[in-house]
């Protein structure tokens, strides 16, 4: 049995970053490149999520313990005066930390200065942390020198330009002014300078405040597509339909900067920002008009699954693939314990083999429900339920001649393969003139197009009545034939459609699957969740083919046209005759009705 739905998840937590104890000889108190990195142990936690890959190649560690802070570099010279082998040792290690200090600014720059989000503040902040550090080093060297008794080097061999204002040093890097290198497998402050710097992938650009709902999925770049995700429930995820190599980077993640707690774990579309450890502000992409496409990516289940890590860096987060993603996956990052959890993702076997993770095939739910684990269909029967999985996700392990090049759907028809892609693309080539309303089949334009022409090609042969799709008219005649499909055991109610009756129970078993990512309002039906998000856009795509009004429901449409054009109403009073479109309204007006036929 299936659980309810969880409440409206929290935001995606931050994944933690373990941070060790000090020990003495992991200090900020040198620096060269090779020293700002920090030991491996401290893999994010978010890089975790990807197993225990180990590092191909370790980058210098610390050499010596001779270059120190300016602190501890006066003690350390006093101790070796007079002894020649130390003298030996400090020249050879001074020497190095010359060379390394020499080295260093032809190294990536720590952060690079072109990193898209930086604000001249942290561009400043680096390179006066940069020119702190190589100040202290200098320092040093100079008091290693005149330990010797030699003359010290030209200062010009740093290149580097002197500190001349009074700022706050290293201690102002913050958690955020490391970059984890999967390579290395370790952080470095800024880009990694053996592997060198992610390779950022742009977002497509599109402009901010247009109020246009659909900004997000238009930033994304040209090879990312939204589809259905492959995790049923997660509605919409995102895919890649080119192979991915591993260190490129997306984001920053878009979305309203936020202090309000609530308002950002409503979304569930908000990351947190630290500041020294703690939450300073959240990122709430929760209006799809102000964010971009990393909204749309899903949470991995398990392992195996993810294929980018979350990251914060200089106050914003990315994600990054650390591992080669193959065409037609679907992108998936970890969004931390939490989230996870309320997910229903077990996070103590998040590491075990995907067999152990997912659910079973179909599973049964609040009683007679059965959901299909391909999508968020659900219905009663598993009669029901096998029909939806042959006619939907047939395809799983068919070996068709044609493949999707996206995901496992393969077809010996090539138009179905071609109607296939459409659920990648989210394209919807066929558009109704008169509304504007869009179709991914031209059948389902060629059966909505008949609202507004009023043709009726299906007509009962009891009563004459005309409909505008077969289905529809095998519904009909129900009602001459009093077949009830199904009676509600807990109020007696029936239903002479399947689907009315599927819709009901869950209302009896309060389960409201459909979830308004813009206010968390949640729905029995997708329907009713597609129009309620109308409110939110405005967009009223039904119009009355009789005057100019307009309207975000269909049925509201209908009942417009029979109240105010046609009269032709479904429900008449018996003994007054007056119409209603409603079988509520008319019970209401029967028991007030006083006319005597
Ligand atoms: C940041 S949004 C991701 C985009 C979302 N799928 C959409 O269609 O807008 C997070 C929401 O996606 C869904 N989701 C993401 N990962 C999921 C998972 N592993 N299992 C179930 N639902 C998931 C949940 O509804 C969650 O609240």
């Amino acid at each position: 049995m299936r659980a309810p739905p969880p409440p409206p998840p929290p935001r995606p937590a931050r994944p933690k970053r373990p941070r060790p104890a000090r020990s003495a000889d992991d200090g900020d108190d040198d620096w060269s490149p090779s020293r700002c990195v920090r030991p491996a142990q401290r893999r994010s936690r978010s890089t975790v999520r990807r197993g225990a890959a180990k590092s191909k190649f370790q980058p210098p560690v610390k050499r010596t313990a001779t270059v120190t802070s300016a602190e501890t570099a006066p003690a350390a010279s006093s101790t070796v005066s007079g002894d020649v082998q130390s003298q030996e040792r400090r020249r050879v290690t001074t020497e190095e930390a010359a060379k390394e200090a020499d080295r260093s600014p032809h190294r990536s720059p720590s952060p690079p200065y072109d990193f898209i989000g930086f604000t001249l503040e942290d561009q400043f902040k680096a390179r006066h942390a940069v020119d702190t550090k190589a100040e202290l080093l200098w320092n040093h060297i100079i008091a290693e020198f005149k330990d010797l008794g030699e003359e010290p080097p030209e200062r010009e061999v740093f290149k580097r330009r002197r500190n001349t204002v009074n700022y706050r040093e290293e201690e102002d890097l913050d958690d955020d002014d490391y970059i984890f290198c999967d390579e290395c497998d370790r952080e470095w402050e800024g880009d990694c300078p053996v592997h060198g710097p992610l390779e950022v992938v742009p977002d497509n650009k599109v402009p901010f405040d247009t109020g246009d709902p659909e900004r997000d999925i238009k930033t994304r770049p040209e090879f990312l597509n939204p589809g259905r995700s492959k995790i049923p429930g997660a509605n919409t995820g995102i895919w890649t339909e080119k192979a991915l190599p591993a260190r490129l980077r997306f984001g920053p993640y878009e979305g309203i900067v936020t202090a309000d707690r609530r308002q950002a774990t409503d979304s569930g579309y908000s990351w947190e920002i630290k500041k020294c450890r703690r939450v300073h502000h959240y990122v709430n992409a929760g209006d799809s008009s102000s964010s971009n496409w990393l909204r749309l990516v899903n949470c991995a289940r398990f392992e195996q699954e993810q294929n980018l890590i979350a990251f914060q860096y200089k106050g914003q987060m990315y994600y990054r693939t650390y591992k080669p993603i193959v065409k037609g996956s679907e992108l998936l990052v970890y969004y931390g314990d939490a989230y996870a959890r309320e997910l229903n993702i077990n996070v103590q076997t998040f590491r075990k083999a995907p067999a152990a993770a997912p659910p079973p095939a179909a599973f049964v739910s609040g009683g007679s429900t059965v959901r299909c684990v391909h999508c968020d269909y659900a219905c009663l029967g598993q009669e029901r339920l096998d029909m939806h999985v042959k006619t939907r996700h047939g395809h799983i392990g068919r070996d068709g001649r044609h493949k999707c090049e996206w995901c496992e759907y393969s077809t010996n028809d090539v138009y179905n393969l071609s109607r296939h892609r459409l659920t990648h693309t989210g394209e919807r080539p066929h558009r109704c003139d008169e509304c504007g309303r869009t179709f991914t089949l031209l059948g389902n334009l060629t059966r909505h197009r008949r609202i507004h022409t009023g043709q009726r090609p299906y007509v009962c042969d009891v009563c004459g009545k005309a409909f505008t799709q077969h289905g529809v008219l095998t519904r009909h005649r129900r009602m001459h034939t009093g077949e009830k499909v199904r009676q509600c055991e807990q109020c007696g109610a029936v239903f002479n459609r399947l689907s009315h009756y599927t819709k009901h129970m869950q209302s009896h078993n309060g389960v409201k699957p459909h979830r308004c990512q813009v206010c968390s309002a949640r729905f029995v039906e997708r329907r009713k969740l597609t129009e309620h998000v109308r409110t939110h856009t405005g967009e009223r795509p039904y119009g009355c083919s009789f005057c100019p009004a307009r309207f975000a429901a269909q049925s509201n449409m209908r009942n417009h046209v029979t109240a105010r054009h046609t009269h032709d109403y479904r429900h008449r009073c018996e003994r007054c005759g007056k119409g209603f479109v409603a079988l509520g309204k008319l019970r209401k007006h029967s028991e007030r009705c006083t006319v005597t036929s």
